[in-house]
């Protein structure tokens, strides 16, 4: 890399260079004095971890003190180093402030192992024309991504396909536009390379990007459009695995000719709703608006008199199935949310205590 790409990327080239490294992780570390180094995560394995830092790759262990209040670094986390690089032992000893945080299923339990990724600045929610465009599978997305803290991009791949499809693509794409508010939404295709220009204004120097959505959206071919001929994520990184053994792992963060910063990992690829209560809100901001009209302030949008919710769905100013995927994010989150508080083995013991009721009920009627 010549010293003007470095320059782009740290916009400062007085800040040691490390991908998406700014000012104020810089006046964060300025805290450390003594043999530490800054660098960021670029894969995690079970217990050690690969760094990006000035002196290049290296691989380190969490302190025990973190270990003990259990906390651990995920891909995309800037940490603190103890470098010791004369008995060749780099060791974690902290982590800087996050900006975002992506975090997996199990709601309200944030713990630190819950964490996939952090300091993801936007995250491009992949869909494709044809199966995979669900409404109601964006909402949950969009969801995921306003709680984690990075912005939601929304893109649909695959336009190149016209025949056989059941919808035609450019309904669906307004469909989509429809429910998506202020996130912009871009049709591409990643196999005839359209339209990937339009990611130009988020892919700045930096700027860190992740891809969520269902398998066989394209995400991956997406990836490797936008990488060009880039050899990073294709060479695969040829290690000791944590018993020492040789392993082939996939780099989880891989920089961009232009210095934007990609996160791709299996966690991301799996990721399920998570605490999101605040971003239900976000996703459905039109429903909460119409919210404020209804006549009890704790109105659940389900049986309530004069629910003004309701009497837009009436009135077809939301849709009905927008007014359900509502209350399944909701309950979903409810429930949840019960299962941190009470414990996994609580809530089975409810959901069972609710069907024996529903059964007595159900036999009650019949007598
Ligand atoms: N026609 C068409 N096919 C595409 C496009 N992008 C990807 N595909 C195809 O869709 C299939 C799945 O693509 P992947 O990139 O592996 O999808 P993915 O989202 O990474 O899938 P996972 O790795 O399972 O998460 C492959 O056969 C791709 O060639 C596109 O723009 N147009
Ligand atoms: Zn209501």
């Amino acid at each position: 890399m010549n010293d003007k790409d470095r320059d782009k990327m740290s916009n400062n080239s007085n800040l040691p260079f490390i991908p998406g490294w700014n000012a104020s992780l810089e006046s964060a570390f300025s805290a450390y004095k003594g043999p530490y180094i800054p660098g960021r995560i670029v894969t995690q394995h079970k217990t050690v971890w690969n760094i990006l830092t000035e002196k290049g790759e290296l691989q380190a262990t969490i302190s025990g003190a973190m270990r003990k209040v259990g906390k651990q670094p995920v891909v995309g986390d800037f940490v603190v180093l103890l470098d010791q690089s004369d008995l060749n032992s780099y060791t974690i000893v902290d982590i800087l402030p996050r900006t975002s945080c992506l975090s997996r299923g199990s709601a309200g339990d944030l713990s630190e192992d819950q964490l996939i990724a952090a300091n993801i600045d936007t995250i491009f929610i992949v869909t494709a024309v044809g199966h995979d465009l669900n409404l109601r599978r964006l909402e949950r997305y969009l969801t995921i991504v306003y709680s984690s803290g990075a912005k939601p991009v929304i893109l649909i791949n695959k336009i190149d396909l016209t025949e056989g499809l059941p919808d035609d693509p450019s309904a669906t794409i307004q469909e989509i536009k429809d429910i998506a508010g202020d996130v912009p939404v871009i049709a591409l295709s990643a196999l005839s390379k359209t339209n990937l220009e339009q990611l130009d204004p988020f892919m700045k120097p930096a700027e860190t990007i992740a891809l969520i959505g269902s398998s066989g959206v394209g995400k991956s071919t997406l990836i490797n459009a936008l990488l060009h001929h880039n050899v990073q994520k294709t060479s695969d990184v040829r290690e000791d695995d944590d018993k020492g053994r040789h392993t082939t792992t996939v780099r989880q963060l891989f920089l961009l000719p232009n210095g934007t910063i990609f996160v791709d990992n299996p966690g991301i690829r799996e990721i399920q709703l998570g605490d999101s209560s605040d971003g239900i809100d976000r996703t459905f901001s039109d429903i909460t608006e119409l919210a404020q009209n209804c006549r009890f302030k704790d109105c659940t949008h389900r049986n309530e008199p004069r629910c003004a919710v309701r009497e837009a769905v009436d009135q077809g100013v939301i849709t009905q199935e927008r007014l359900d995927s509502f209350h399944k994010l909701n309950d979903e989150l409810a429930f949840q949310a019960d299962k941190a508080e009470i414990g996994l083995k609580g809530v089975e013991k409810k959901k069972y205590k609710g069907i024996a009721l529903a059964r007595k009920y159900i036999a009650s009627k019949r007598q």
